[in-house]
């Protein structure tokens, strides 16, 4: 069955949302960067669960364990969790799914215990779960067969409320029409092809470049030959140890996006400055992703499009919000 989930805006680094799992309430990072779902556990150390609501298996009548699974996941930030494995009922807006695999953490990185999130729902693509003995399917693998249309959403608008909507695309959330790229998902991501982009009006190449659509990546992060082109035109950017800067009273130009074999997806300068760096240096929401031909395609450009991922293909939908 359909649904549609709040999205709250934490800090400026990643959207909220609230689920349910075995009746107990959990604000979860939605990643279609991964494939876990994963959940702070009774079983943390009381330093870890500092701040945070915590999943108590034994209080949800509901709850299966897993015996013998374990799961285990390091990020590209280096953050990284691990633990045990059950299934319990998970509801997320107005969709259910009943025997969902659910991570228990037992351990977490500082990263996590730090941040808003009690744990993250992987919306990327199943052959990437980490639990073992037997991969686990996400929830939207899940929950599709009971959907409308085989999709979800994500409508990330810049510092304000969005929404996840799950089967079926929300025509009041975005302007003008939907453009598609076709998706690889052999590497566990909604990936497809992004061979060249403009600074401002002129384009450039950036052969053999995929993209991914990652809302569990705060920034834009690309090659290092478009974040150099794009800061070439920027008067007073630098290269810093902790990546790119400029002078805030700089005008930042756009940055268009070719997505599949198609259309460009434009991000406006506005949404490229990401905050205060150090007095009136700024930081750039479009860094490196450092080696390889990826890009990352973070929660900045869900600031400027309603983010369509499509089973049916797979591919990838984008219209302007
Ligand atoms: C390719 C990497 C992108 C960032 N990640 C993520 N959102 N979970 C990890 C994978």
């Amino acid at each position: 069955q359909d649904g549609s989930a709040p999205a709250m805006p934490y800090e400026g680094v990643e959207y909220l949302v609230s689920t349910t799992v075995g009746g107990q309430k959990l604000n979860l990072d939605f990643d279609t960067g991964s494939a876990d779902l994963w959940v702070f556990s009774s079983g943390l150390s009381a330093a870890s669960k500092k701040g945070h609501n915590v999943y108590n298996s034994a209080s949800s009548s509901t709850y299966k364990a897993l015996s013998g699974y374990t799961w285990s996941i390091q990020y590209a930030d280096g953050s990284g969790a691990s633990g045990t494995v059950g299934t319990d009922t998970v509801t997320i807006g107005g969709t259910s799914v009943k025997a969902q695999a659910v991570e228990l953490a037992t351990k977490v990185s500082s990263q996590f215990v730090s941040d808003g999130s009690d744990g993250l729902v992987g919306l990327a693509f199943s052959n990437i779960n980490t639990v073992r003995p037997r991969s686990q399917k996400t929830f939207f693998d899940n929950a599709n067969p009971s959907l409308a249309s085989p999709l979800f959403a994500a409508y990330l608008p810049f510092n304000a409320n969005g929404a996840y909507d799950f089967g079926y695309v929300d025509a009041s959330k975005y302007t003008g029409s939907v453009s598609y790229a076709a998706v690889s998902s052999s590497g566990g991501f909604w990936e497809y092809a992004s061979t060249s982009y403009k600074v401002g009006s002129t384009a450039h190449a950036m052969s053999g470049t995929t993209g991914i659509a990652d809302t569990g990546t705060t920034l834009l992060l690309m090659v290092d030959s478009a974040v150099s082109a794009y800061y070439a035109s920027v008067s007073g950017a630098k290269n810093t140890a902790d990546g790119w800067t400029f002078p805030c009273a700089a005008t930042l130009p756009s940055l268009a996006i070719r997505m599949g074999s198609s259309a460009y997806a434009t991000i406006p300068g506005s949404l490229l400055n990401f905050e205060t760096y150090s007095g009136s240096t700024c930081y750039g929401a479009l860094q490196s992703v450092g080696g390889g031909t990826q890009n990352i395609y973070g929660d900045v450009f869900f600031n400027a499009y309603y983010g369509i991922f499509d089973s049916t293909g797979p591919r990838f939908g984008f219209a302007a919000i």
